[in-house]
C-alpha cells in the first residue's frame, strides 16, 4: 500500500485550497488559501482561529463532507482521493452538532455506526465504548430523550467504532459544564495515552495551553503559526511586574521601552521586553521614584496574547 515517506506524521495536508462557489446570495468565498500542516504522530494537536478562518471547511474537507478544491491531504500515510478507504478508515470525527438520529438508542447508534464502517460483528465495541462514554445505563434509550451532555458523549462514542488512528474533536467542550469537560478530557488524554493522535479545535484558549503539545493558528484561510506550546508561548518576550504600593502612588514618569498602567484596584503594572530590558531595571525605576513596595508578583503572556497578537486585522 502506498504511504507518506514521514512515518513521523499522522496527518499531512498540502497546499489545501477551498473555493466555495457563488450561490445567488453570495459570491465565491476563497475559505482556505493553500494550507500546509503537518500533524506529528501521538501528538494532542489545536486547530485555533477565530470565528469564520477555515477551521470547520478543514475538519470537513477531512472526514470527506466537503470536497476540496485542490492539494492534497494525506491521513496516516494514506492519500485521500488515491486511497479513500484506507485514508477514512484511520480518522475518527467527533462532529460540532449533534446529528444523531432521534430513534435510534446508543447501543443502536454504535452499531449502525460501525457497520458503516465495514466493522465486523466479532470485532464491535460496542459495550466497551458504552462503558467509555457512561452510556451503559441508557444503552436502550432513544437518542431524542438523550441530555445535551449525554449526546455528546454518544458522538464521541461514535467517532471511535472503528478504531481510528486519528481522532479529531471540532470544538468538543462547547457549551457543555465542568464535569462533563473534565470527564471528555479525562477519555481524550486516556486514548492519547494509549497511542491516539488528537487534533481538536477549541475556543477556549486557556484549554487549548493546558492540552496541546502542538498549536497551529489560522486566520483567513491561511495558517499564521504552527508551532509547540511552549515556543508559541515564548514568542512574545514581553513580562509584566505588577506591584501595590505602601501608599496610594501615580505611574513615575517611564522610558519608551516600558508600558506603564495604573490599574483600578490601585496597583502599578510595567510591561517591558525581556530582550530589552531587565527585572532589575524596572524595580530601580520605581525605588528611584520615592515609590516603597507592599507587594510584587510578575504576569507572563498567555495563548490569548499569542493569539490576539497573530490575528488582529
Ligand atoms: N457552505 C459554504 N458556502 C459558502 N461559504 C462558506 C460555506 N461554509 C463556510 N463558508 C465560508 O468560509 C469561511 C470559513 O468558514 P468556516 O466555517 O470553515 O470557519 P471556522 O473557522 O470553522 O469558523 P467557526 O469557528 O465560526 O466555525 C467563512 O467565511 C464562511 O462564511
Amino acid at each position: 500500500m502506498p504511504r507518506t515517506e514521514n512515518h513521523a506524521n499522522a496527518l499531512e495536508i498540502t497546499g489545501l485550497r477551498k473555493t466555495y462557489a457563488a450561490s445567488k446570495r453570495s459570491p465565491a468565498k476563497d475559505a482556505l488559501l493553500g494550507v500546509d500542516l503537518a500533524v506529528p504522530r501521538g501528538s494532542i494537536f489545536g486547530l485555533l482561529g477565530p470565528n469564520g478562518a477555515g477551521k470547520s471547511t478543514l475538519i470537513n474537507i477531512l472526514a470527506g463532507l466537503v470536497t476540496k478544491t485542490s492539494g492534497s491531504v494525506r491521513i496516516w500515510g494514506f492519500d485521500q482521493d488515491e486511497n479513500p478507504r484506507q485514508s477514512r478508515a484511520s480518522i475518527g470525527i467527533m462532529p460540532q452538532e449533534p446529528n444523531l438520529d432521534p430513534f435510534f438508542s446508543p447501543r443502536g447508534s454504535l452499531d449502525v455506526q460501525a457497520g458503516l464502517y465495514g466493522v465486523p460483528k466479532s470485532q464491535r465495541r460496542t459495550e466497551e465504548l458504552l462503558e467509555l462514554t457512561g452510556l451503559t445505563d441508557k444503552a436502550e434509550a432513544y437518542a431524542r430523550s438523550l441530555s445535551g451532555g449525554m449526546r455528546r458523549r454518544l458522538l464521541l462514542g461514535k467517532a471511535l467504532v472503528h478504531s481510528p488512528q486519528i481522532l479529531v474533536l471540532d470544538e468538543p467542550t462547547a457549551g457543555v459544564d465542568i464535569e462533563l469537560r473534565n470527564m471528555l478530557w479525562q477519555h481524550i488524554r486516556r486514548l492519547n495515552d494509549e497511542g491516539m493522535t488528537i487534533i481538536l479545535t477549541t475556543h477556549y484558549l486557556e484549554e487549548a495551553e493546558q492540552m496541546c503539545d502542538q498549536i497551529a493558528i489560522i486566520n483567513h484561510g491561511a495558517v499564521v503559526a504552527n508551532d509547540t506550546t511552549a515556543n508559541l508561548l515564548g514568542q512574545l518576550d514581553a513580562k509584566t511586574i505588577v506591584i501595590t504600593p505602601d501608599t496610594p502612588a501615580d505611574l513615575p514618569d517611564l522610558p519608551a521601552e516600558i508600558e506603564g498602567q495604573k490599574r483600578t484596584n490601585g496597583t502599578l503594572a510595567f510591561t517591558y521586553k525581556t530582550s530589552q530590558t531587565r527585572a532589575d531595571q524596572v524595580l530601580s525605576l520605581i525605588h528611584n521614584a520615592g515609590i516603597t513596595i507592599k507587594d510584587v508578583r510578575t504576569e507572563d503572556p498567555d495563548l490569548e496574547d499569542v493569539f490576539l497578537n497573530l490575528t488582529r486585522s
